[in-house]
């Protein structure tokens, strides 16, 4: 079996719905457009319905990022996506708070992203190259800007060509967005070819480079606005709000925005358009209208997909909904009632189909066949273009930077190296070389700010003609490298009024030869927590192993660089009279090395070559303990199991022989067992439950509970008090002579003692055991040959803690083994 994200059956099979969500037009609408083939429909609709599975992309270009990807290569929960280098799939059901927290920081600190399997398919499908300008006019909150960038600096690696040439726009229509994705930008990506921009895309200004030489940009990216379908396993909210018209009132501004976006396309280059609607009025309708407008000019662009993306053809004859009468719908304008074919109405002819789509460069993306969200994709590619003519002056590049900031005061200018403001920093920070171009950042007050870091191709960019009134506002250009010091900071003392910016710590540590300290990767921790490490603390690390280059700061006092001695991690801080400050915290740029959990991987306690013996850690599922083994032994299969949350000692032969040999040992009971289990109160030092149990489906998935039930199954569970004080809780050994599913859990709360935090059974949480207190700790059994099989799991740390937690200290973790493995060893049957 496969351990890639689409090849493990489909999406609806795997899980079962968590909430019936459903919508009558919805159905209806999506029945009568032929979206998915009829047989396929209830598996399109109960994806839909399902949670969807969390997606994380590695920052392939960060350092350490392939022990990242071992790490999650290691972990049965995750499933590599074969079509996308680097991303990786977890069912919700297995992501855990352990696993979720462990994701969040590593996202804090850039090592990975999290962004679902659909929309990871648009940025891939630009190809593109590092020297590329690229436009992504619709770009907030920016997951795919940040795709582009680290792809762009990834093909840069691979054909050793410098990443960082390349530009990128990213451009957005709302201003509160804009902002969204300016510290995704300038914190996460730096990217000094990347400027952020605020306007409309569908009227995204034509640049000149001189008379007819407008600037055409290899690269567009149309993600647009759209009604977000395709998004309802992530929003279940929007089941009810779903209707017919909303995608109706996107259509002429989806259309809009591509149309412009093709006209600022080279001849030769590549535009990418895409929604996460699975509403053809806003995909294959938009695409044959741009088609039309622009006659044989641009053309869609048969593409090689990878093989393992799976993909459904694009439609090619879809009806258009009536707003004022539902149930009707239309194939063709003619068939629109005059009234309603007015130039202000909602319906407008470029809604109908009018030509074939090549589906070989559209597509449709179902979210029963990614798992993940549904989406649309359609590549176009450019053969002529047409430019209007227009008057500019005859100098081929502007001197200053036209676009406008936020208001008149905010603005750009360009830097001279001779400037008396870089001299003082060249001379004060050792700048080897200093990083430019240099662009001069004014606030909103008029007042010199910052200085970033841009490139060449982005300068060019920015000091061509606008051919429009007003440009779209820029809100971030570059990569801010110093920031000025606020005017009350050190008077009188001769320092530069400059510091080095978050943003540029990185880039300015490998050119400053001043000013340059590193620290010890635990030091760097507990700074980035407190931010602030007083004189005496400074001037005694200083002279010992943990803190180097203090030397370097000849003056002492002023801004500096500081990181960690691998070089990997860069912050910017101020050397003052009371210490070092740091100018980030640990809640702003993560840890610089987040540690990893120990990856799900079941050790293994015993193998022949006709069975092997787990221990299964609590979290991990059967199957996929199951999965882990037929990774070397295909016959593997279950005969028995534990709960997901029990660890301990699980079974599983290998062969046919031995499945038939187990499968009878265990419907015997023949296969002694040894359960550690703690449980409220205090029940009496020995027992047995005889019981019989009845095991019922919940909610029609396949979550179970048990019942104690005359009409049931039989079962037995013996079990021995070993630490307890009355009023609880108690530790047992327990010993199941039957097999049935959650027997010990259901057996000791109908003694009146469940197990601590089992709440399904009626036991409660407990702030010192997160995990349930149930651990498989021998087993015992016959092989083939009639040998006795005799396997012991240890106690896990977790479990332990938790004991040591119970009993107030008063055994501690060494014991309570010792303990375990004197008491816990069960005896074979003769
Ligand atoms: C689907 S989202 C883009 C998602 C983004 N590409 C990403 O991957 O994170 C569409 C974006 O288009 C923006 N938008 C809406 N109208 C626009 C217009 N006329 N021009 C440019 N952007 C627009 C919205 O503010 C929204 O941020």
């Amino acid at each position: 079996m496969s351990r890639h994200g689409t090849a493990r059956g489909s999406a609806a099979n795997r899980r079962s719905p968590v909430a019936v969500e459903s919508n009558e037009a919805f159905e209806a609408f999506y029945r009568k457009q032929g979206v998915v083939a009829e047989e396929l429909w209830d598996d399109f609709i109960q994806t839909l319905r399902t949670p969807m599975p969390v997606v994380v992309r590695i920052n392939r270009t960060k350092p350490h990022w392939e022990e990242l990807h071992n790490s999650f290569a290691e972990d049965l929960r995750w499933s590599q996506l074969p079509w996308f280098p680097g991303a990786w799939q977890c069912d919700a059901k297995d992501y855990d708070d352990a696993l979720r927290s462990q994701c969040s920081a590593l996202n804090k600190s850039y090592a990975l992203r999290f962004q679902e399997a659909a929309s990871l398919v648009p940025p891939l499908l630009l190809e593109v190259k590092p020297a590329d300008l690229l436009l992504d006019l619709c770009a907030a909150p920016g997951s795919k800007t940040l795709e582009c960038i680290e792809l762009m600096r990834e093909n840069g690696h691979k054909s050793s060509q410098d990443g960082e040439t390349g530009v990128v726009i990213a451009n957005d229509a709302d201003a509160e967005r804009c902002f969204e994705l300016l510290p995704l930008i300038t914190r996460k990506a730096r990217y000094p070819g990347c400027a952020v921009v605020l306007g409309n895309g569908a009227k995204y200004p034509a640049q000149f480079r001189g008379q007819d030489d407008q600037l055409l940009y290899d690269k567009v990216l149309c993600d647009v606005p759209c009604s977000g379908d395709g998004t309802l396993r992530r929003r279940p909210h929007c089941w009810k709000s779903w209707s017919v018209d909303f995608p109706l009132t996107l259509h002429q501004k989806q259309l809009l925005i591509l149309c412009r976006g093709l006209h600022l396309l080279r001849p030769g280059g590549r535009l990418v358009y895409s929604t996460c609607s699975m509403n053809p009025i806003e995909n294959e309708a938009v695409v044959t209208a741009a088609l039309a407008r622009f006659g044989g000019d641009v053309r869609l662009a048969p593409s090689d997909l990878p093989k393992e993306l799976r993909v459904a053809k694009c439609l090619q004859t879809w009806w258009v909904p009536d707003p004022q009468d539902s149930g009707c719908f239309y194939k063709s304008w003619t068939e629109v009632p005059t009234s309603q074919r007015k130039p202000s109405g909602i319906l407008v002819e470029s809604m109908f189909s009018s030509g074939e789509l090549d589906p070989r460069g559209c597509f449709r993306l179902n979210p029963h066949e990614i798992d993940g969200s549904g989406f649309f994709v359609a590549i176009f590619t450019k053969t002529a273009h047409r430019s209007f003519p227009v008057q500019i002056p005859s100098s081929r590049l502007m001197p200053e930077i036209p676009w406008r900031a936020r208001n008149e005061n905010n603005r750009y200018t360009v830097v001279s190296t001779d400037n008396s403001d870089v001299q003082s920093i060249v001379k004060f920070y050792g700048l080897r070389d200093l990083p430019e171009p240099l662009v001069a950042e004014y606030n909103i007050k008029g007042k010199l700010t910052q200085l970033n870091l841009v490139n060449s191709a982005l300068l060019q960019l920015l000091q061509s003609h606008l051919n429009c009134k007003g440009s779209p506002l820029l809100v971030s250009l570059g990569i801010p490298l110093f920031k000025v010091l606020d005017d009350n900071f050190m008077t009188n003392i001769d320092v530069p009024r400059w510091r080095p910016a978050m943003e540029g710590a990185q880039i300015l540590a490998q050119k400053m030869e001043k000013r340059v300290l590193r620290i010890s990767l635990e030091q760097m921790r507990k700074l980035l927590m407190k931010r602030l490490l007083p004189m005496q603390s400074l001037l005694t690390l200083g002279t010992g192993n943990e803190l180097k280059g203090l030397e370097s700061c000849e003056e002492k006092l002023g801004g500096a660089v500081v990181g960690t001695m691998d070089g990997t991690f860069w912050v910017p801080c101020i050397i003052t009279g009371s210490g070092l400050e740091l100018y980030a915290s640990l809640e702003e740029v993560g840890d610089p090395l987040p540690k990893l959990l120990p990856p799900l991987r079941p050790p293994v306690i015993s193998a022949t070559e006709e069975v092997m013996v787990l221990d299964k850690p609590s979290g991990l599922r059967t199957e996929d303990a199951l999965r882990f083994v037929q990774q070397k032994h295909p016959g593997a299969e279950l005969v028995s199991r534990l709960d997901k949350e029990t660890s301990g000692c699980l079974l599983i032969p290998l062969t046919a022989l031995s499945a038939k040999e187990f499968t009878q040992q265990f419907a015997e009971n023949k296969v002694q067992k040894c359960y550690v289990a703690v449980v409220h109160g205090h029940p009496p030092e020995k027992g047995h439950i005889t019981e019989a149990l009845r095991l019922v489906q919940l909610g029609g998935g396949t979550k179970y509970r048990a019942f104690v039930d005359d009409t049931g199954k039989a079962a037995s569970t013996r079990y021995e008090r070993i630490w307890g004080k009355p009023g609880g809780p108690s530790v047992l050994l327990a010993y199941p002579e039957t097999g049935r599913t959650h027997q010990i859990r259901c057996h000791m709360a109908h003694l009146g003692h469940p197990l601590i935090g089992d709440t399904k059974y009626g036991g409660h949480v407990t702030f010192w055991c997160d995990r349930l207190p149930l651990h498989c700790l021998s087993l015992v059994a016959r092989d083939l040959s009639g040998q006795i099989l005799k396997c012991f799991a240890p106690i896990p740390e977790e479990f332990l803690a938790a004991l040591v937690a119970v009993c107030d200290g008063e055994l501690q973790g060494e014991q309570w083994q010792q303990l375990f493995r004197e008491k816990g060893q069960v005896i074979p049957k003769p």
